[in-house]
């Protein structure tokens, strides 16, 4: 199988602090995407700059902080983003699709295995997918967060073989750079524990948002669907190529883990949960190590309002976030049996019982 990348360009290289696209830029990235291609990868683009290419065009002098004045931003500036990328993939014989998500389009399975065989079909046919976040009609409730995650569940959805996140800075460094001339840099992180988490700050200019905080929080989901992350800097030719292939400018991010089945992403990254259960130490141990399902006799705690078949959140008993599942009783039914062993279970309910665990392993994903 040939390699799949998926590559996230943030705002910071692709526009200038004070708005407006580079497009020079534009065409450099897609001059390196395209020598990717000829060697045989496929090659999926997130990018992010549609504010930042749209604020000034409208008349605003620094990129908007109202959502609405975003979202207008994003308006015009997606339309001159992608006619920046039509142009440069063109001069390379390249075609580029355009891709808008919300976080609504992947509420249902249904609809985001549907996107995935689109994006499937592109690639098949030879296309750039390009893909941003949909923000003219995305508010913050809806949203993915940033390009970085989405880059993230792209990347674990399309099964690619590395992400490639681009930004502004080669890579993660012991303390933001920018205020700690003294900080070094890390070249492989191996696990993403809470000490790197600490490390990373926020965004570096006036375009980008999340800093680097997000990049680690796409990297942990990455690497917890099975695949491997740089973060870094891509400003010379042949700098893309060499990222994909391990010498690149920056941070590469591990993983030992297999690709995610699809079912489990969409559980774990992409669905609502609709209530949460407090579990004891007892289930916390059967449910994160053991690799078993959770039974009633561990929930101590049912919180909101779900029905069977819905995924609801599980908590620890420090309220740690365990995971997440799609729960087989309803919230009622389940606080009238939460704590009891199966056998009395099956004498309350009896016949109303279809599936004793509260949830299936096959229907759970750890998220601790
Ligand atoms: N520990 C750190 N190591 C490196 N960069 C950091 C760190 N903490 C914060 N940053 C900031 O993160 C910025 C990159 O994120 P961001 O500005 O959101 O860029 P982008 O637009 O590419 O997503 C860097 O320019 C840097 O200032
Ligand atoms: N979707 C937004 C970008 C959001 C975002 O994550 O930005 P960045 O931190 O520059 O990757 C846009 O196109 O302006």
């Amino acid at each position: 199988m040939s390699t799949r990348l998926v590559v996230k360009i943030g705002s910071s290289s692709l526009t200038a602090a004070e708005g407006g696209l580079n497009r020079e830029a534009v065409a450099f990235f897609a001059s390196e995407i395209a020598d990717l291609r000829r060697s045989g990868s496929e090659v999926l683009l997130v990018t992010s700059g549609a504010v930042a290419a749209g604020f000034r065009s409208i008349g605003y002098e620094a990129r908007p902080k109202l959502l609405h004045e975003k979202q207008a931003a994003a308006a015009v500036g997606q339309a001159l983003l992608m006619q920046a990328y039509q142009e440069a993939f063109s001069a390379h014989g390249l075609t580029a699709a355009q891709i808008l998500l919300t976080r609504t389009d992947f509420r249902s399975r249904h609809a985001m295995n549907n996107a995935v065989m689109t994006v499937e079909e592109l690639l098949r046919q030879g296309v750039v997918p390009v893909f941003n976040e949909n923000d003219t009609v995305s508010v913050d409730e809806l949203k993915f967060g940033d390009n970085d995650m989405l880059s993230a569940l792209v990347a674990n959805l399309l099964k690619a073989s590395r992400l490639l996140v681009l930004t502004d800075i080669d890579g993660l460094y012991s303390s933001n750079p920018r205020s700690n001339p003294d900080a070094v840099r890390y070249r492989l992180v191996e696990d993403i524990t809470p000490e790197i988490y600490a490390i990373a700050g926020g965004a570096g200019s006036a375009v980008g948002t999340g800093g680097m905080r997000s990049k680690i929080d796409a990297a942990k989901i990455a690497t917890r669907g099975g695949v491997p992350v740089f973060v870094g800097r891509v400003t010379e030719s042949g700098d893309l190529r060499l990222a994909m292939q391990g010498e690149g400018k920056g941070t590469y991010f591990a993983t030992t883990l297999s690709s995610l089945p699809v079912k489990k992403q969409w559980l774990g990254f992409m669905s609502t949960p609709l209530g949460s259960l407090i579990v004891d130490a007892g289930a916390e141990e059967a449910l994160v190590h053991g690799g078993h399902s959770l039974l009633p006799v561990g929930v101590r705690d049912v919180q909101g309002s779900f029905h069977a078949g819905d995924v609801v959140e599980v908590l620890g008993p420090d309220a740690n976030l365990l995971g997440r599942g799609i729960v087989n009783y309803d919230d009622a039914q389940l606080r009238s049996i939460r704590g009891l062993p199966s056998g009395e279970v099956m004498r309350r309910l009896g016949e109303e019982v279809h599936r004793l665990e509260v949830i299936h392993r096959d229907e759970w994903i750890t998220l601790k």
